[in-house]
């Protein structure tokens, strides 16, 4: 697969585009050849497709809006999720900013049955074949980051047997998910230029989505802390995504348990 088209990252605005502008920078030499198609299992995908909202829990050691989060061992956190009752594990690859690497996600995949998602500012075809490689179910694509190209990214992660959570935050870039044929779409709360968060994103594009027809998987994300505000999205979203309230809990089994007992 060739020609994915070039993107202009310099337009990306705030904390976002300073860190996929480094992101750019890591992987501007990086191969973007992709190998054979491999097959896709689904997998991801399936485990957020049950009747009761589903949590991805993240294994994240550090953010730019908090700093240091937990030093956590990837595989024990992923273990400490999984018996908690996750659905699926979301690891960040990202260094600088987020604590994480390959080596957290390779370490994830080898410790619990659950789907993993590789959880990255996805700037170039070889991330996803990395993503594949290392074992991951799942990449995120953002369309803040990638805007019309997502959906030849989208194209890239399917070929390379991967599913692929696609990360909206306003109405136009829903449209631009929705026109790209997603099947998995994330509302982020979190605005990444600013870093503000508002829980009330999830809801009020989730209902947006469902209107205009979509019959895919929904995924809130970002900024979930207890029982009370997941009621927003309740019997709204199949899944939420959580990271820094379980990650800084101290006991993530007790932490994933407690957050979404119904
Ligand atoms: O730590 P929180 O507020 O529970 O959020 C988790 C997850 O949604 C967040 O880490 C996230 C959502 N989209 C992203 C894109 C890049 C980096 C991180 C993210």
């Amino acid at each position: 697969m060739t020609g994915l088209p070039v993107t202009h990252f310099d337009r990306v605005p705030g904390v976002l585009g300073r860190i996929v502008r480094e992101r750019a920078a890591d992987y501007a030499a990086a191969d973007p050849h992709l190998g054979p198609a491999r097959p896709r299992t689904g997998r991801f995908r399936a485990a957020l497709s049950g009747p009761d909202l589903a949590l991805i829990a993240e294994v994240k050691r550090a953010s730019p809006s908090e700093g240091a989060i937990a030093p956590l061992d990837p595989a024990q956190a992923a273990r400490a999720y999984e018996q908690g009752g996750a659905a699926a594990i979301s690891v960040l690859t990202e260094r600088r900013h987020f604590g994480g690497d390959a080596e957290a996600l390779r370490a994830v995949v080898g410790a619990v049955d659950l789907p993993a998602l590789r959880k990255d500012f996805v700037v170039h075809p070889a991330m996803l074949r990395e993503a594949a490689d290392w074992g991951a179910s799942a990449a995120l694509l953002m369309v803040s980051v990638l805007g019309a190209a997502v959906g030849a990214y989208l194209e890239t992660a399917h070929h390379l047997g991967l599913d692929a959570l696609v990360e909206v935050h306003d109405e136009h870039e829903l449209e631009v998910a929705l026109a790209s044929g997603a099947q998995i779409i994330g509302v982020n709360n979190r605005d990444l230029t600013t870093l503000a968060t508002d829980l009330k994103v999830s809801p009020r594009l989730i209902r947006r989505a469902r209107e205009a027809g979509f019959a895919g998987v929904l995924v809130a994300e970002s900024g979930y802390r207890t029982p009370a505000d997941l009621a927003s999205v309740r019997g709204l979203a199949d899944a939420v995504l959580v990271g820094t309230s379980l990650a800084g809990s101290g006991d993530l089994t007790r932490a994933v348990r407690e957050l979404i007992a119904p």
